[in-house]
């Protein structure tokens, strides 16, 4: 039996836990992850984020569903932890949008990492669903910027060009 003061401590613990994680698909939310990058910042430790956008996910969920697209988020996160490493921090950051921070890699070496990803996505068949494509945004810190609103920018930049020369690939920022 659990006293009062561990059954407390029990639910602050599951309330931080609740606060870093994003319900749908148990990774990092967009919160937790700002908490990591300015850690890895804070160290001035190298680091490369992959920003990686699902191609006409709108279309999943007008074809199949809503419910369904939620499973194609879960499929994806589970390729996305499939590629990372220990140190590696998979987040979603909003509806069809996550990132992989990759500590201690240049974005050369982060670009392998994302057509790795991309190249595994794009031959995964998904339960009912078929086959979907990812475009990835590659910055690094401090190559492509000193803060992590500069890095991001960055990336939204080299997501966008993605997007606009055909989707399915990986771009560098510039
Ligand atoms: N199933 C599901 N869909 C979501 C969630 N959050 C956002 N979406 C959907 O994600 C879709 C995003 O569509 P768009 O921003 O138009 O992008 P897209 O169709 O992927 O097109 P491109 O990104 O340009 O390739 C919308 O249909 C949203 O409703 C979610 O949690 N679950």
């Amino acid at each position: 039996m659990l006293k009062g003061e561990s059954i407390l401590q029990l639910q602050i613990g599951q309330l931080r836990h609740d606060a870093q994680t994003d319900p749908l698909t148990g990774i990092h939310n967009r919160r937790s992850l700002k908490v990591w990058l300015d850690k890895l910042i804070h160290e001035q430790t190298l680091f490369t984020i992959l920003e990686i956008d699902i191609d006409f996910f709108k279309r999943v969920n007008d074809t199949y569903g809503h419910d369904k697209g939620d499973e194609t988020l879960k499929a994806l996160t589970v390729l996305i932890q499939s590629i990372a490493r220990k140190d590696d921090i998979v987040a979603r950051i909003g509806g069809e949008e996550f990132v992989l921070v990759i500590p201690n890699q240049n974005s050369e070496g982060a670009f392998k990492i994302a057509e790795r990803l991309r190249l595994a996505v794009e031959s995964s068949y998904i339960d009912t669903i078929g086959y979907i494509t990812i475009s990835i945004g590659i910055a690094s810190y401090p190559e492509h910027g000193t803060n992590i609103d500069q890095v991001f920018k960055k990336a939204d930049n080299a997501l966008y060009y993605a997007k606009e020369h055909g989707r399915n690939r990986s771009v560098i920022a510039n």
